[in-house]
């Protein structure tokens, strides 16, 4: 199996990255070369508040960083102005949810034959959801953060009304380790969604019952406790034949989102790790490799910053991921080159540069590449140009082949990439793409590819293994599939994926190209591989051995803080930050849904401009958000790890994860919202001590660690009122998920009587000195009964 790394590659090209880190030092590392020139080189943008302290090793000792952003000058970024601006409107347009998608599709390409693809329905369905949430919010007296919220939900309703569709992209990821199986626990009243009704009756008999009957519960008006003892304990319809066994609960909420999937099995084998000590083994794998420390790229972008003279252009030189090959000297085909042309591109990304000549020779290829350097555009192109040379589809045929299958993890994603394809395929008329995604019916995916053959499917894995399994005809059109591409291969290829992936791949014909991507490829990935790809398939790294998976150009540092400070710490710095930059555009992950509604609660109280994110959101709703903070400056997001792959927006000037990413790769992928295309971010991880073993494992890229911003008495007063305002209820959901998640992570859930303090610790920290009590069911799934210091009801 041969492999690709750069040094080869720049045989091939002398303009790969390569070869332009003259100033990297393969081996350097910041901790052996603990000076202050260094700090100064690496971090020139806050000196003032850095101070080595006395003896550090391996990672900077650093006082304190101001959060200060360092944005690119107006003007100053020039291979992406034209789409920056929103000129590109169909690339990456929001897709409100599936009847937008379908409309803006069908706008789209009205040249083609398959014509507008939008009914009435869809609108209805839409209207509806937004209506129920906006009477949600009046019922449910959520008090002034809620009123204010519908107001301003309101006024980008109004705005999307006035013209979103067709505006440039957006995107988020959905792709949570375990808050969806937690908070899963919860009854939402948000996910009380039509479309996942709908889906969930045509799909009763395998995925959808359980949501279904989520809904009912909802209805009739039970708490949340209620309707999760309800549904296990097999009451009413909701378990429809099902066992009341932990495990196949999980993974049926894993099949309502999609993107959890991919962890939350994981999630399970932890939580139920003296009963499946393999699945556990593996995630000890992916969790105890160590890496070391290279701070060459950091070296490297000293040197960028000093010749550009400004901290926040586009490196441009030392970290570009723009290539000196240009599209118009490829062999690709004269209508994929005007569309490409259209798009606003003209050179090539690296990951494209290094994959396109192999792909198009028909290799499969397992590319890796970083955060935001257009991998999509990577695997859409070749494609495209399959497709190009095969005769256009028969109108008469029944059964219309499928020439290329997209899958993504999470239905954003899908919709994103949709959307890109149909940016690039702007003059081939006859080439057709659609998406099937989750969150919409069955039915009317299956009315649209009757009505609307394409021959470039975009789906989401769940999704489309509900096709294969029911839709008439669905099978037969996959064997005319000549392209299958995964999409974030590595999180594809996870437990929680693979079943739906195997299923799909035996689905498609053995002759064909395999096209696997990622920004992070872990060891595992490349030993399974191979379930996807030929034995002789090409692994393309742009990712220069030795150094860091992440962008140099993003400022990373770790805090540790305990948790009773977590909230006020939060608030501070990003007080701070906004300060410092008044086109501020944060993202703050959070552990799971629950804590992110609170997060986003607390921070709504102390009357920053917040919005949230999160599984629990019905689709619709998590669409107009993203496409406001898609659109928006001064705005910050707190998000679960919906928001941690893939997602494009534009201009992030922060990421600030609180609490213990899910892994390594999502500590990358999270960080990787910021700093993309070239520009410049920062990114702070937020810990309490006893989780700061997790930098071990991120210890090669280059984090340091910097001192808590002081809070003082005032602030830390108001941020404890703001806990007051926010809703008990949900705090305790808060408490249940949070106490659900460090139970299923390896280091912390091991030791229950540890884990119940920490949890209490958390209650304290929300203002709870008496911990909300949980149902008995959920802490005996937890293995937590009994364990003292926790309330049961
Ligand atoms: N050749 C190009 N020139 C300029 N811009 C490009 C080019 N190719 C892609 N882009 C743009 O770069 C941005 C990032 O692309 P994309 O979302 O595909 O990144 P990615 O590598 O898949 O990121 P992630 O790993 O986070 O999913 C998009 O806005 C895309 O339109």
């Amino acid at each position: 199996m041969p492999i690709k790394f750069l040094p080869q590659l720049r045989l091939l090209s002398p303009s790969l990255p390569v070869t332009r880190f003259p100033s990297m030092r393969p081996g350097a590392s910041i901790g052996s070369n603990g000076s202050m020139p260094v700090l100064n080189r690496v971090f020139p943008f806050k000196l003032k508040f850095i101070g080595l302290s006395p003896g550090f090793n391996g990672h900077l000792g650093v006082r304190s960083l101001s959060t200060r952003s360092f944005r690119t000058r107006p003007g100053s970024s020039s291979e992406f102005t034209r789409k920056d601006r929103g000129d590109v409107g169909a690339s990456k347009s929001l897709i409100e949810d599936e009847a937008e998608l379908s409309d803006w599709v069908g706008e789209l390409r009205t040249d083609s034959f398959r014509g507008r693809l939008t009914s009435e329905d869809e609108e209805l369905d839409a209207d509806r959801a937004r209506n129920r949430v906006r009477s949600r919010d009046r019922e449910g007296n959520r008090g002034s953060v809620k009123r204010r919220r519908e107001s301003e939900f309101d006024n980008f309703r109004e705005s999307n009304r006035r013209g979103t569709r067709g505006n440039p992209g957006y995107s988020f990821s959905r792709n949570s380790r375990f808050s969806k199986r937690f908070d899963s626990e919860l009854e939402d009243e948000d996910n009380d969604d039509d479309e996942e009704e709908e889906e969930s009756c045509s799909r009763r008999k395998t995925r959808g019952a359980k949501r279904e009957n989520k809904k009912v519960d909802s209805r009739k008006g039970r708490g949340n406790e209620r309707g999760l003892n309800s549904r296990n304990m097999g009451n009413g319809r909701r378990n429809l034949g099902r066992k009341s066994n932990f495990r196949e609960d999980k993974d049926d909420d894993a099949n309502d989102f999609e993107e959890e999937r991919g962890r939350v099995v994981r999630a399970t084998a932890n939580f139920l790790s003296e009963e499946d000590s393999d699945i556990n083994d593996d995630e000890d794998d992916e969790d105890d490799v160590i890496f070391r420390k290279n701070a060459s790229s950091a070296l490297g972008l000293d040197k960028d910053v000093r010749q550009t003279g400004s901290p926040r252009s586009s490196p441009g030189k030392s970290d570009s991921y723009l290539s000196e090959s240009r599209f118009d000297q490829s062999s690709l085909s004269p209508l994929s080159l005007k569309g490409i042309k259209d798009a606003g591109y003209e050179k090539m990304t690296v990951v494209q540069e290094a994959t396109l000549p192999v792909l198009l020779k028909g290799k499969d290829v397992l590319a890796k590449a970083k955060t935001g350097t257009g991998k999509t555009v990577a695997f859409l192109l070749p494609s495209i140009e399959v497709v190009s040379k095969l005769p256009p589809i028969d109108r008469d045929v029944k059964r219309p082949p499928i020439h290329v299958l997209v899958i993504c993890p999470t239905r954003e994603l899908a919709s994103q990439a949709a959307a890109e394809a149909n940016t690039l395929l702007k003059y081939h008329s006859s080439i057709g793409v659609q998406v099937v995604i989750g969150g919409t019916r069955l039915a009317l995916e299956q009315k649209r590819m009757q009505a609307n053959p394409c021959q470039i499917l975009v789906a989401t894995p769940g999704r489309l293994r509900d096709h294969i399994e029911n839709t008439a005809g669905f099978a037969t059109k996959l064997m005319g599939v000549k392209v299958l591409v995964l999409d974030e291969a590595d999180h594809l290829l996870d437990m929680g994926f693979r079943k739906d992936i195997e299923r799909i791949i035996a689905s498609v014909p053995k002759q064909r190209q395999t096209l696997l991507f990622s920004a992070t490829v872990p060891e595992e990935v490349r030993q399974i591989c191979h379930i996807a790809l030929r034995r002789d398939h090409e692994f393309i790294n742009t990712v220069l051995e030795g150094t860091e998976e992440t962008h140099s150009q993003v400022r990373q540092m770790h805090m540790v803080a305990p948790l009773d400070k977590h909230f006020s710490v939060l608030y501070v710095l990003l007080k701070e930050h906004i300060a410092d930059d008044v086109d501020y555009k944060v993202l703050v992950f959070c552990t799971t849904a629950m804590v992110t509604r609170l997060v986003a609660d607390l921070l709504g109280e102390l009357n920053l401009n917040v919005r949230e994110i999160h599984s629990r959101k019905p689709q619709s709703y998590r669409t107009r958000v993203s496409d406001e903070f898609r659109r928006s400056k001064g705005l910050i997001l707190v998000t679960s790890d919906v928001s941690a792959r893939g997602v494009d927006y534009p201009d992030v000037t922060l990421v600030i994860q609180v609490g213990l990413p899910a892994d390594r790769q999502q500590y990358i992928h999270r960080l990787g919202r910021t700093g993309r295309k070239g520009k410049e971010g920062q990114g702070i991880l937020l810990l309490a001590p006893w989780e700061e073993y997790f930098v071990s494992s991120i210890k090669d890229l280059p984090i340091t660690k910097a001192h808590l911003p002081s809070v003082d008495p005032d602030t830390k007063k108001k941020v404890e009122r703001a806990l007051s305002n926010v809703e008990m209820k949900n705090k305790e959901a808060a408490y249940q998920a949070w106490l659900g998640y460090y139970n299923s992570t390896k280091n912390v859930g091991r030791d229950k009587y540890r884990l119940v303090e920490l949890a209490n610790e958390f209650s304290r920290s929300m203002g709870l000195d008496n911990p909300p009590p949980i149902p008995k069911l959920v802490l005996s799934k937890m293995g937590l009964r009994n364990i003292p210091g926790l309330r049961s009801k």
